[in-house]
């Protein structure tokens, strides 16, 4: 593409995006990476994605001494290297190298030589959640993708390892499984917890969006104390649920949040609204008949052997008639995958052994477990999906 054609693509983009449709937005965003693309040289483009491990650096850096949490505390007040030398134990000198990167990469505007104030970008990052996703994925992925080249020379990389002696990438790395890490590691679990929450500031539609939950949901509910609404299977700390309630008070029936039982431990405050059950998705559901199963996020961190047993267990529980299983997660398309979703697939894989599916690829599991997809939700301002499954009839 010419420079000035993929301007041109830029202008139109910018002129459709009115700050309403998420997809318009992220159009903009894909057409000015092809002007960039378009305005770089061969080598340009290279050393581009060469030094592209820099800025994750500085940025985690000055996030572990704290320097970015200060200068956001500061709110919009410019402070010196110095100042943050002394509040927070880290060199000046390295202050002033590491923030010409996290300036440059505008998560806080550099005011005069080592003078540095917070922007929107710098009070973004600073948030509890935020600084956990950032560093949860810097810990685990940088020191994961560093075996790498060691496990393809002595044939250890598996996609999907299925022998005793197979392991993920991030079992050669760590010695564990992601989940085995964050139960010997409150610190670290605490983390992981913290980042999973960071959704409640994302301005995308929620599920109970995509799929039209107060439509679906109004007629046929059953009620009493025995009545169970919503199970969220692997629910995390409840933010899901806790949302849905707010949403929708009026809907009878109870709302169980199921996790391992260490997720449950970091909780500040235990919600009043829903009910907390330690559970290991890998073991017998034990609440019958739910009018619906939740789960997000958790399919594409496993295999596909591993997610029938999860699916099955599931199955097992469902009413034929009454309950629908939900399942938010990603559904990549077959081509032009945009660079978040191929990202966060092979996060998948290097974290998890999982994958995140195509709809081929989520078929052939439901065709096992005996699943039948109602519908797959979507919305023109969201690329999240809601996939709807009943027990096939
Ligand atoms: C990627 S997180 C998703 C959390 C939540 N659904 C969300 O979207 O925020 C995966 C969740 O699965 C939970 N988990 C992992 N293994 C589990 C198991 N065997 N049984 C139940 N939950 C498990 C983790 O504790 C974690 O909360």
């Amino acid at each position: 593409m010419s420079l000035q054609e993929a301007l041109q693509r830029v202008q139109r983009a910018a002129e459709a995006d009115t700050g309403e449709d998420q997809s318009k937005h992220a159009k903009l965003l894909d057409e000015i990476h092809h002007l960039r693309l378009a305005a770089e040289t061969p080598d340009e483009s290279i050393m581009r994605i060469r030094w592209g491990f820099m800025p994750m650096f500085c940025v985690r850096l000055a996030l572990e001494y704290g320097i970015l949490q200060e200068i956001a505390a500061a709110d919009g007040k410019p402070v010196s290297a110095a100042e943050l030398s002394t509040k927070t134990g880290a060199d000046e000198l390295l202050i002033v190298r590491v923030m010409r990167l996290v300036t440059y990469h505008g998560i806080c505007r550099e005011t005069d030589h080592g003078v540095y104030a917070a922007n929107e970008r710098t009070h973004f990052i600073a948030r509890k959640a935020i600084i956990g996703g950032f560093n949860h994925i810097y810990d685990f992925g940088s020191r994961t993708v560093m075996e790498i080249p060691k496990l393809i020379r002595s044939k250890d990389l598996h996609q999907f390892p299925s022998g005793p002696d197979e392991r993920s990438p991030l079992q050669h790395a760590f010695g564990d499984t992601m989940f085995g890490v964050l139960a010997k590691n409150p610190d670290r679990k605490k983390i992981f917890d913290d980042y999973m929450e960071a959704r409640q500031y994302s301005k995308d539609p929620k599920w109970f969006d995509i799929y039209p939950a107060g439509q679906q949901l109004k007629d046929g509910l059953k009620a009493g104390d025995d009545a169970v609404l919503l199970v969220d299977v692997g629910g995390g700390k409840g933010h899901d649920l806790l949302q849905f309630r707010r949403r929708f008070p009026e809907l009878p029936g109870r709302l169980i949040l199921q996790d391992l039982p260490q997720t449950f431990t970091s909780l500040s405050t235990k919600p009043e609204e829903i009910t907390l059950m330690g559970h290991n998705f890998f073991t017998e559901q034990p609440v019958k008949g739910a009018r619906v199963y939740f789960m997000r996020a958790i399919m594409h961190d496993w295999s596909d052997e591993k997610c029938v047993e999860i699916l099955g267990h599931i199955v097992a529980a469902m009413d034929p008639v009454y309950s629908r299983l939900l399942i938010d997660d990603f559904v990549v398309p077959a081509t032009d995958v945009d660079w978040l979703t191929a990202s966060l697939d092979l996060c998948m894989w290097l974290f998890f052994s999982g994958i995140e599916r195509t709809i081929a690829q989520w078929q052939k599991l439901f065709d096992a477990v005996s699943l039948e997809v109602v519908q797959v939700w979507s919305i023109p301002s969201s690329k999240g999906r809601v996939i709807e499954l009943r027990v096939r009839q």
